[in-house]
């Protein structure tokens, strides 16, 4: 406990350099118990008497005035005695446990609550994101105690052009919206899925400074495909099958209209969307709205960022990746982003034309190598599909360990979904690699989707390899003082970039030109000596930074493109003669920062 408090006082004093020197006031439209009920503008304890007497808190607190500093010190000490105490419990209990006294937090003071986020990022992302969230979606109708965001369902048909008003900010930014469909790789969660909103919203806030009175999370629940759950007594979704079709497809544009007739700047970004609608509505939105999919388009640059940094692990210049053989296991919307995204660098890099540069990639879904020979292929996954003579001595649906004893790829990376499918067998033939440092990305996610451990990917493919995966491992002890370091390739590295370089820009659009340069800035983030190391991404603690980075490449592209309008204040011009440095110092300093500003009542 002594520990823990030791490091978040030290952290807390780290993380004063994002704050302004003294924080301007806040506008408040409430008094008295109204404003300690509002996690927005509540203090706690922390109201400053003359602030009490302003606002009709005289009274409705206790007399004693409590620092941010010790208010976040207790809460810290709180935390670690929660650690002490539930130590030799199941990993589940105990991180449920550490999840519901951040979600207290969170639901009572939310100024408190982002800056210990914000400066415990590495221990807490765990647990408000992957792998934690994963099991709060599936326990969350019986978790629920507060609504967070808002439910739009199919029973709203007609009416969200009002209702979208219900809501109670003035201005949105940023929204992530989920259908409930593939949440991580545990499959249709319904209503449940709006933990995947809400965590990625909270790393919007850490990471990338968005003002959370300006994010919402929203769930649209057009049923569920899911038996147990529709048997679920304590279910709190449609119990009805889900949409399919038009009919599906015309809640989800009159959510859209809906959102942009209130709010034409915010961005939104479609999350955990199963396969065929997120391809679907991917296609129907982005030329339509300013909108991503971070399955789709978010992941391919977070793994296309590791791809480059395998190849400078093995000491190759970046132009050697036309010549890396890759398997990519799972082709649904994240693996065939992966893919899309790696074949457009190569054939940049090669000046080839795609056709021929997809040699180098090699696909597999639940059914084996996919190869010219299957039937009733889909069409997303078509354009991979191998001419068996290119694949000489596999055939058609060849299973994961025959491709790679075959092949001997330099990577072998896997969106799967299914844990454990990187077997022994499987990583044992990766040492067969024609890499001097074969990579494996177990990408999916939450942790016990990840298609192999760190723990096993050292053990059974060698201590030379480099390892990611989608949620975190610890780094592995290989002995003799030895570190096997494991990357977590998640694409938290970009969506918030992503999203704050697209709402600072003012663009109307995403284009592949901004997502590519958030791929790049992040490719380009890591150094050569970290790499030799075995890391391929940086440290997560920096992720403020780092977004900071990615957010003004993301800007700069827009630049580029002619399709910056601006933000506030800051127009197209002024836009257009920021250089690199002056970007990235504009980003930084439009990230909001968790400190209690003066509040001030107006009717
Ligand atoms: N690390 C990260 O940043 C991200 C990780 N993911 C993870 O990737 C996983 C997949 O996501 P999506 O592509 O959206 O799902 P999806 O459902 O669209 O696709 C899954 C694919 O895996 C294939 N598959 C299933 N069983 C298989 C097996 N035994 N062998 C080979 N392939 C198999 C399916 O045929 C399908 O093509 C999820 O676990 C998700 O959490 C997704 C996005 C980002
Ligand atoms: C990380 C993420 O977006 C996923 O697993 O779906
Ligand atoms: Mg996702």
């Amino acid at each position: 406990m002594w520990k823990l408090a030791r490091v978040a006082a030290s952290s807390f004093r780290r993380s004063r350099w994002f704050s302004t020197a003294i924080p301007g006031p806040c506008i408040v439209h409430k008094r008295g118990a109204d404003i300690l009920h509002d996690p927005w503008f509540n203090k706690d304890t922390g109201f400053p008497l003359t602030e009490r007497d302003r606002l009709g808190l005289r009274g409705l607190l206790p007399p004693r005035v409590i620092s941010f500093e010790q208010q976040y010190a207790r809460f810290m000490e709180s935390y670690g005695s929660l650690e002490k105490n539930t130590q030799g419990q199941p990993d589940g209990v105990v991180s449920l446990a550490k999840w519901r006294i951040l979600n207290r937090l969170h639901d009572r003071n939310e100024t408190l609550y982002y800056r210990v986020l914000i400066d415990n990022i590495e221990d807490f992302a765990p647990i408000i994101y992957t792998p934690t969230v994963g099991l709060v979606c599936q326990n969350y109708s019986g978790l629920f105690r507060r609504p967070r965001g808002m439910y739009f369902s199919a029973k709203d048909k007609g009416e969200m052009m009002s209702m979208i008003y219900n809501w109670p900010a003035q201005q949105v930014d940023m929204i992530v919206l989920t259908d409930g469909s593939r949440i991580l790789g545990l499959g249709d969660l319904g209503v449940q899925g709006i933990g995947i909103p809400i965590g990625k919203l909270d790393m919007y806030v850490a990471a990338a400074g968005f003002n959370p009175q300006r994010v919402l999370p929203v769930m649209l629940d057009v049923g569920t495909n899911n038996q147990k759950l529709l048997e679920d007594r304590l279910y709190l979704g449609l119990r009805q099958p889900r949409l399919e079709g038009e009919e599906y497809l015309s809640i989800v544009d009159e959510f859209m209209e809906a959102v942009f007739s209130r709010w034409p700047k915010a961005v939104v970004q479609f999350e955990d969307f199963q396969m065929k609608w997120a391809f679907e509505t991917l296609q129907r939105y982005r030329k339509r709205f300013c909108m991503f999919n971070d399955d789709i388009q978010g992941t391919a640059g977070v793994a296309l960022a590791g791809l480059l940094g395998t190849v400078r692990a093995q000491g190759r210049p970046l132009s050697d990746f036309v010549n890396q053989k890759i398997v990519v296991v799972g082709a649904g919307s994240a693996g065939l982003g992966v893919l899309n995204m790696a074949i457009q660098a190569v054939s940049r890099m090669s000046g080839d034309n795609e056709g021929t540069v997809k040699n180098q990639f090699f696909l597999l879904d639940k059914d084996g190598l996919i190869t010219k020979e299957r039937r009733n292929i889909d069409p997303a996954a078509a354009p991979f599909a191998k001419d068996l003579k290119d694949v000489e001595g596999l055939r058609e649906g060849a299973s994961l360990v025959e491709v790679v004893k075959k092949l001997k790829p330099h990577v072998l990376l896997g969106l799967s979904g299914v844990g454990g499918i990187f077997n022994e067998e499987v990583l044992k033939a990766m040492r067969e690699s024609d890499s001097t440092k074969p990579a494996i990305f177990a990408m999916s996610n939450p942790t016990m989707n990840a298609e192999c451990t760190a723990a096993d990917a050292f053990k059974h493919a060698g201590e030379n390899i480099v390892f990611a995966s989608g949620s975190p491992f610890k780094n592995v002890d290989l002995g003799n003082g030895k570190v096997g370091h494991v990357n977590q390739a998640n694409n938290m590295y970009l969506f918030p970039g992503i999203g704050l370089g697209t709402l600072l820009s003012g663009a109307r659009f995403i284009t592949d030109e901004m997502l590519q340069a958030a791929a790049e800035c992040l490719a380009s983030y890591i150094t050569d000596e970290e790499i030799q190391k075995g890391k391929l991404y940086p440290s997560v603690s920096s992720i403020r930074c780092i977004t900071a980075e990615v957010g003004a490449a993301v800007l700069r592209a827009a630049v580029a493109e002619g399709l910056a309008e601006g933000h506030g204040d800051v127009g197209p011009r002024e836009l257009n003669n920021m250089s690199k440095e002056e970007t990235v110092e504009y980003v930084s300093r439009s990230m909001w920062f968790p400190v209690y500003s003066p509040l001030v009542h107006e009717k």
